[in-house]
């Protein structure tokens, strides 16, 4: 059985930190997505991200794509098979609208994990702490996707588990638990069984 992992929520809850946790910890495959945002600090293409320009994002074959603070975003059908190839449990950062698409793609394979903090302000320190400049962070925080992100969206009420990443031990924690209720256990035993 296939499964795929949708992180999603506001900016700077800790998706990317979430994703990364399962990946290195679980050996899940990343799901690299495709942008026309430019790199931030660190960020490598083929790693962080596809970095593309309009032109060349269009060529892709998109399961779904949004527009999120004036950039495309995308996660590409092929993308998904090629990590699924590697792993039956894959993890993906999606915006909110992403993650509806995805539920509804797939509903049987998506598990949903939509993270919050108890402070917006926790938001936008951590997404300083992180180098992004403050110019970017008031302009990303106003734009009107990040608005809509803070609220659960009536679509994903009853599907997404709410994670609350304010203490980062705790966050790792509760993934885990998390993770055997959601048949990760089930996925190993039956790989070490074949
Ligand atoms: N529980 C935590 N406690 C303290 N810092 C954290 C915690 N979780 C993540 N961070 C830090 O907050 C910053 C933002 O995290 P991350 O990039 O994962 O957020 P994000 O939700 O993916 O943001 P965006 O939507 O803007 O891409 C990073 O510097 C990360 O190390
Ligand atoms: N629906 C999609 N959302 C995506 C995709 N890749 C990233 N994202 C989300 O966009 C915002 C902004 O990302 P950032 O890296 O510029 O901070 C964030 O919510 C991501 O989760 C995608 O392919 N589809």
């Amino acid at each position: 059985m296939k499964h795929v992992v949708v992180i999603t929520g506001a900016p700077g809850t800790g998706k990317t930190t979430v994703r990364n946790y399962l990946t290195q910890k679980y050996s899940m495959s990343k799901i690299l997505t495709h942008t026309t945002r430019p790199k931030r600090q660190g960020e490598i293409d083929g790693v962080d991200y596809y970095f593309e320009t309009n032109e060349s994002f269009d060529q892709n074959h998109f399961l779904e794509h949004v527009e999120y603070d004036d950039k495309k975003y995308g996660s590409s059908i092929e993308g998904l098979q090629r990590a699924w190839k590697e792993n039956d449990w894959a993890a993906v950062v999606l915006d909110t609208k992403g993650a509806i698409s995805y539920l509804q793609q797939k509903p049987a394979e998506t598990l949903i994990l939509y993270l919050e903090t108890s402070n917006q302000k926790k938001q936008a320190q951590r997404l300083a702490s992180r180098g992004d400049s403050s110019v970017l962070i008031k302009k990303r925080l106003a734009s009107q996707e990040a608005k809509r992100d803070l609220k659960l969206p009536q679509e994903l009420h009853q599907k997404a588990h709410l994670l609350l990443n304010d203490d980062w031990e705790q966050t790792k924690h509760y993934l885990d638990a998390w993770l055997v209720k959601a048949g990760w256990q089930v996925s190993v035993d039956q790989t070490s069984a074949k």
